[in-house]
């Protein structure tokens, strides 16, 4: 069974942000709070430990979060070196991991990670957030088990995300009933569009969690 002592979780915020001019995603204010701090709280005392995983502002990153760990390999290798180097720093059997540009995420995320991955037969291997369209391989839930085997899949080159997931005991978990909060923003259009027509949403998810 899962449970928040079994569960790490961890926001990427690793990226290059290249469609929004090179700023760092997870910072970029939205809806009077950074982008960050919004999926930080989606794991609210469900997880024994919030990781970010981030690349640059170390620092400021530090206040929404217990750690923050940089990718295991620099250079901007993509976000399964990411997922890598949370599977390696999480101290627990299970590691869920969110990005950082998605502030509206179901409140309810880590409930239905944990459900959807259980099986009659037990637990699958991996577990993949699905809107009922796509899938969301960096919205995911993973036995840290997995560290040695990724290790082996990223040395032979390999970068993408749902290609290593295939390889293992993988399953959607069906959110098709909230396709809209896994609306992500890379550009300053797509932030300005969502800040208005999500940003009341995280917003008040924001503050029904804050004690
Ligand atoms: N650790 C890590 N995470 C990454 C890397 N590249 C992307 N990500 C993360 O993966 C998720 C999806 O990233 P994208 O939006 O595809 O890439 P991005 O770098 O954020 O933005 P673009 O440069 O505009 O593509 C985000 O949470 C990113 O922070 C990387 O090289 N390392």
């Amino acid at each position: 069974m899962i449970t928040p002592q079994t569960l790490t979780g961890m926001i990427l915020a690793g990226g290059e942000g290249r469609r929004m001019g090179g700023r760092d995603k997870g910072l970029e204010p939205f809806a009077g709070l950074p982008l960050v701090a919004h999926v930080a709280q989606r794991f609210d005392s469900h997880v024994s430990e919030l990781l970010i995983n981030a690349n640059r502002n170390t620092d400021a990153y530090a206040l929404f979060a217990s750690r923050v760990i940089e990718d295991v390999e620099g250079g901007f290798k993509g976000p399964l070196m990411g997922i890598y180097s949370g599977l390696r720093a999480a101290k627990t059997p299970w590691l869920l991991v969110a990005p950082c540009d998605s502030p509206a995420l179901p409140n309810d995320l880590v409930a239905r990670m944990v459900a959807g991955i259980t099986s009659e037969s037990g637990e699958h291997d991996i577990a993949v957030a699905f809107d009922g369209e796509r899938l969301h391989p960096v919205v995911a839930l993973l036995r840290t088990s997995l560290a040695d085997d990724l290790a082996n899949a990223l040395a032979e080159g390999e970068r993408k995300i749902d290609r290593w997931y295939a390889r293992h005991s993988w399953c959607k978990v069906d959110m098709s009933d909230c396709p809209e909060t896994f609306a992500n923003l890379n550009t300053e259009e797509e932030k300005a569009r969502l800040e208005l027509t999500l940003g009341s949403v995280a917003n008040n998810a924001a503050s029904r969690e804050t004690p």
